[in-house]
């Protein structure tokens, strides 16, 4: 299909003048926007973490501007191209349909605390004000679970509800044994990799388990509820494909959900919190506070205030930190692959 200039191009962004731009664009697929108009309006953004988290202590993204807004692209640097394409997906959505109708206009967010020290819980769960649920990740590699018990008891005494997460590093016996010695929480998340595990712990202790990797990463989300593996199901949005995608899944899941950041931009933010308050049932918590965890976003974080987050749209800063030209080339490549493989879906 051939776009012509003006009205009769479904993607055309005006000028900030108003006016229609003056391109003939190719694509084969009326619902995407062409790759080069995308590009046209994308920055490659490098935020510095105030704390190390997931092994991550820069984090890059992609950022577009598309006809409803902004929307972002950074999937993990490990992640290949065809789970990279959810995540583009999703960034398209938000650009170029913006949010879902909101039925709430706050949102309860977790502190989130990395695998720190326990004498640097306070500091961390100082940066969540109001928070009265923290999420702790548990089974760091190269520590023990002597760590793990001392950090969760360091956040116990900040904060009424703990919630950890193990990110599946467990074998079925260590979760059990850990799960004992940590005590009383709301919930074990990803205690162990594969979704028969999940079952078998499930099966033995007394907590609930929530499942993130076993849901964004699977093939079929729905293997979790079939296999009754979870009581939870954590969901991002950018890993499932964007707001709607996961408005639909929580519809067939039956279960609590909680909406997680991927360790969001602002600009990612603003669709994952739109989507929790468009949720027609939230009981708990969401992972939505990661802005605290930036030394620098690409527009004021969505941080906690009283322990909520509220729904609104995110322009970038006119000043961003921008990646390395290397860098950009590299996302920019990434990004024409990932669009590619959205085309022929
Ligand atoms: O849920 C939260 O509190 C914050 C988000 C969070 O923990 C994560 C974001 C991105 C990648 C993950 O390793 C991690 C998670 O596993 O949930
Ligand atoms: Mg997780």
């Amino acid at each position: 299909m051939v776009y012509q200039p003006g009205s009769n191009n479904p993607f055309a962004i005006p000028s900030k003048h108003g006016e229609m731009p003056t391109f003939v664009v190719r694509a084969s697929k009326p619902q995407l926007p062409p790759v080069d108009l995308i590009l046209e309006n994308a920055h490659v953004v490098s935020l510095p973490m105030r704390t190390r988290f997931r092994g991550i202590t820069v984090r890059e993204a992609m950022i577009f501007r598309g006809l409803k807004g902004w929307g972002e692209f950074a999937p993990f640097v490990e992640y290949d191209d065809v789970e990279a394409a959810n995540w583009l997906a999703a960034g398209i959505e938000a650009a170029w349909q913006g949010p879902p109708p909101a039925v709430r206009d706050a949102v309860p967010v977790n502190a989130t605390v990395p695998a720190v020290p326990a004498d640097e819980v306070a500091e961390i769960v100082a940066r969540f004000p109001g928070a009265t649920t923290a999420k702790v990740k548990v089974a760091e590699a190269g520590q023990s679970l002597h760590d793990d018990v001392e950090r969760v008891a360091a956040v116990r005494e900040l904060v009424p509800r703990v919630r950890i997460d193990a990110n599946g590093a467990w074998d079925v016996p260590t979760a059990i044994e850990a799960i004992e010695a940590i005590g009383d929480v709301e919930y074990v998340e990803q205690p162990c990799a594969t979704i028969p595990e999940l079952a078998a712990v499930r099966r033995v202790v007394n907590v609930p388990i929530a499942a993130d990797e076993s849901i964004r990463r699977a093939d079929d989300p729905l293997l979790v509820v079939r296999a009754d593996a979870a009581d939870i199901a954590v969901l991002k949005v950018a890993p499932l494909g964007g707001m709607r995608k996961v408005l639909a899944l929580n519809a067939s899941l039956r279960m609590d959900v909680v909406i997680s950041s991927a360790l969001d931009t602002a600009v990612g933010m603003a669709a994952s919190v739109s989507t929790a308050a468009a949720l027609p049932v939230l009981e708990h918590a969401c992972g939505l506070g990661t802005g605290a965890l930036f030394e620098r976003d690409v527009a004021p974080s969505f941080v906690p205030r009283g322990g909520v987050v509220g729904p609104r749209l995110v322009t970038p800063d006119d000043e961003l930190p921008l990646a390395s030209p290397e860098r950009a080339a590299w996302w920019e490549a990434r990004l024409r692959r990932c669009h590619a493989i959205l085309m022929a879906r």
